[in-house]
């Protein structure tokens, strides 16, 4: 299995290469060369088995040679074991059509844990067979930064720097982010948005004697491993109810675009997805751009779904090169265009974007009442980014079962989810203490030469 750049001027890599390198050196995003497919017996065979299991089997393809199947399977199993919910990714039913996957088991409780604990095994055995270190630096709006930091605290060979918006995300989830106290964990709150904190990583990779110097490794959506550990989840729910013999719609809370297009993944391997339903908040650039055909840049407003606050979203660019049919100096032009803030979408890649995706939006007063309604209706509590996701899903049922994924546990956001519903949610007892733990974290401006020179001396350090 081979992966090329987005913008088709990159060394073409391995899966491991992929992995570990992060962005392409032309400033794309590796993609498989060739999707490979399941047929409906072998999705069929997902039925029963645990989680661990259907991951072996979704995700095997996709690595080629890297690991033996023993050393992959010790991997996934690693991976989950931390996780507080037998089935990993359980199912509930909201309504006769409408089914909630509750993904915040793991242990920083929010979708991120899935792709962030497998990519801390995968990094681990790599980096240790090659007897190699990395330096990670991630870029957050709130949920990837904590996962990231469980992910590879306390590790010898990695050193995690986390940028995060200061200022901008809920106080559980900077309190994650800043206080780990171990020697390689480096929480930055930067004066800007997540929009800001991505661009100045995607500049740092850019960068090329600041990269190879401090051996860069990104787990931002940016790398392909992410994306595929998110396929998984959309096979087991998708079989648990009926598939491959019944089709089923998704709707996904979306930001920088990776927890959908792990959806769309699954749908060209072979999963009998109907509707793939994009749902933003306030911040609505990618409905925007499903209604309009331009990809056009507005500024970001605070939300109370603070982790969907973006308006760059890094994995549109993987949807956009196959709209445009593989045409990596096509992508390139785009990414070009959109320095200046804005990029038309051909008619003919806007049609095949929107024969897979639909979208719609939720205001701030529309994500409090889906909190409210359907904590009334069915005891379900809901974090704001999957109230986004309900209320959309909500408004795309139809007589395919719809699935809206539940990005992040309530307790993640407790300040919004108590005005919602007049009840604040609980921090699950091993993070029970956690607003009173000792912060450690280092305010630092919008600047690339700044961060990088605090990067450096940080290693030095080590
Ligand atoms: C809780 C939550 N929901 C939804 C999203 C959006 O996911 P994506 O960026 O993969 O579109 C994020 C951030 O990524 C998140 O943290
Ligand atoms: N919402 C994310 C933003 C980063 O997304 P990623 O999937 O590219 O890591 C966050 O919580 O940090």
């Amino acid at each position: 299995m081979k992966y090329i750049s987005t913008r088709g001027n990159a060394p073409v890599l391995s899966f491991e290469e992929a992995m570990l390198t992060g962005l392409a050196r032309d400033g794309g995003l590796y993609v498989p060369e060739t999707i490979p497919t399941m047929s409906a017996d072998e999705i069929a065979a997902l039925a029963g088995v645990s989680y661990e299991e259907a991951a072996f089997r979704v995700m095997r393809p996709f690595v080629g040679d890297a690991f033996t199947d023993d050393e992959f399977k010790g991997i996934i199993a690693r991976a989950y074991e931390g996780f507080r919910h037998e089935a990993r990714a359980p199912l509930v039913q909201l309504a006769p059509n409408h089914f909630l996957l509750e993904l915040f088991h793991g242990p920083t409780l929010a979708f991120k844990d899935f792709a962030m604990q497998l990519i801390g095994q995968l990094f681990q055995f790599s980096l240790g067979r090659r007897n190699d270190r990395v330096t990670i630096v991630g870029a957050t709006s709130g949920d990837t930064g904590s996962a990231a930091i469980e992910a590879f605290r306390g590790l010898d060979n990695v050193d995690v720097f986390i940028l995060f918006p200061h200022g901008r995300v809920s106080d559980i989830q900077r309190k994650q982010m800043t206080t780990p106290d171990d020697a390689n964990v480096h929480a930055l709150a930067l004066d800007g948005d997540f929009d800001d904190c991505q661009a100045k990583l995607k500049d740092m990779f850019n960068d090329f004697d600041f990269r190879d110097g401090v051996k860069l490794a990104g787990v931002n959506s940016i790398n392909w491993a992410r994306v595929l550990a998110q396929v998984v989840y959309y096979f087991t729910s998708a079989v648990s109810l009926g598939a491959p013999y019944r089709e089923v719609s998704f709707t996904v809370p979306t930001g920088n675009f990776g927890d959908i297009f792990a959806g769309y993944i699954a749908k060209k391997m072979g999963l009998p997805i109907k509707d793939l339903v994009i749902a933003t908040n306030q911040n609505d650039i990618l409905h925007r751009t499903m209604e309009s055909g331009a990809y056009t840049k507005e500024g970001v407003t605070p939300s109370i779904s603070p982790s969907m606050d973006i308006q760059v979203s890094s994995n549109f660019e993987r949807a956009l090169f196959d709209a445009y049919g593989r045409d990596g100096n096509a992508v390139a032009q785009l990414m070009e265009e959109l320095k200046d803030g804005s990029f038309p979408i051909s008619q003919g890649a806007m049609e095949i974007l929107r024969e897979t995706f639909k979208s719609g939006r939720a205001s701030e007063d529309e994500t409090m009442a889906t909190i409210r309604d359907e904590f009334t209706a069915c005891g379900e509590v809901l974090c704001p980014h999957s109230a986004v996701g309900v209320k959309v899903g909500n408004e795309n049922l139809s007589g395919t079962p719809m699935i809206t994924l539940a990005t992040a546990h309530p307790a993640k956001f407790p300040d919004a989810v108590e005005q919602a519903m007049g009840r604040r949610p609980d921090l699950p007892p091993h993070m029970a203490d956690m607003m009173d733990r000792e912060e450690h974290v280092t305010r630092v401006p919008n600047d690339l030469a700044y961060l990088e020179a605090l990067i450096k001396e940080r290693i030095a350090q080590r």
